[in-house]
């Protein structure tokens, strides 16, 4: 299986943030979601591999060709989607066909016609007068129509309604059916990546604290709850990080199956990634 997208010890130092060491893969026939607060890094991270900004270390390898000397042919094979449509409000969709035909040389006409029926989107209306969810289709039809291998999406769900949200997951669940395709789908709302992802990458403060299955992770990793006097008796060398409340303390645990057998007396559930990125947040170190 090859790899679509490798990155390894990236850093970026702007003035007031740091992104540092930052590595993950997403093989093909995947979905990788990094996940992370507001301003964590994810769109710093994104635009570095589009090589929008200039990288101060590290490798990202596309396609298995360096990101930066190959830009144009590794370019011609991604899709990309922001949150925000990078189209003029001026345009028509049926603009937008006849900018990127010249673009993209496998733009696809029939292909993003079909889209644009697919998802309503008249063409001859201007895209100012799309709502916020039409203008997220018109990005992804416009992503998807020159066939690209990679996918990457950059909190394109976020202000969506739950039916819109529910279609665009199922549109890239439909995408990796070829596998040799994946995406790479930045998002703060978990319970989406909870649904389509295979792999997560959590970044927290510009660096990455997991990058890891996400099957594994809901196996291993455990939320441990219990009062804070009885948090302060047991071993914190088992904790990732704790949350201490007035009433209630959570301790995010690495291994849920060993945590349950020393603690029996205590609740110990999978830990959903809301909770993960809460704990290290808003959390501290064991
Ligand atoms: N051009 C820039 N100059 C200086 N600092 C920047 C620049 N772009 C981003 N940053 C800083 O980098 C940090 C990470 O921003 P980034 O947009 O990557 O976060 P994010 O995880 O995508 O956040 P969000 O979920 O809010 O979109 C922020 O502190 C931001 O202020």
């Amino acid at each position: 299986m090859e790899t679509l997208l490798e990155l390894e010890g990236v850093c970026k130092n702007y003035p007031s943030f740091t992104l540092r060491d930052v590595g993950f893969t997403v093989p093909e026939g995947s979905i990788m979601g990094l996940i992370g607060e507001n301003g964590a890094g994810k769109s710093t991270t994104i635009r570095l591999i589009l090589n929008e900004i200039r990288r101060d270390g590290g490798s990202i390898r596309i396609f298995e060709k360096d990101n930066i000397k190959d830009e144009v042919s590794v370019k011609e094979q991604i899709g990309v989607v922001f949150d925000e449509s990078c189209f003029s409000g001026e345009f028509r969709a049926k603009d937008v066909d006849l900018i990127l035909k010249r673009v993209f040389k496998a733009w696809d006409r029939d292909l993003y016609r079909r889209y644009l029926r697919d998802f309503s989107l008249p063409p001859e209306k201007k895209i100012k007068e799309y709502s916020r969810g039409m203008r997220m289709k018109l990005g992804i039809a416009a992503a998807l129509a020159h066939r690209p291998r990679l996918l990457i999406l950059d909190e394109a769900t976020s202000g969506l309604d739950p039916v819109m949200r529910s279609d665009i997951l199922d549109l890239l669940l439909d995408f990796i059916q070829d596998e040799h395709c994946g995406i790479l789908f930045s998002s703060h709302i978990t319970s989406d990546l909870e649904r389509v992802a295979d792999y997560v990458t959590f970044l927290h403060e510009g660096q990455v604290v997991f990058s890891r299955a996400k099957d594994e992770l809901e196996e291993h990793l455990g939320l441990l709850k219990c009062g804070a006097s009885q948090l302060d008796k047991l071993d914190s060398s088992d904790f990732l990080r704790v949350r201490r409340g007035s009433f209630e303390c959570e301790a995010l645990v690495a291994d849920r199956a060993a945590a349950k057998r020393k603690y029996p007396e205590l609740v110990i559930d999978a830990a959903p990634l809301d909770e993960i990125m809460l704990l290290y947040a808003k959390g501290e170190n064991s």
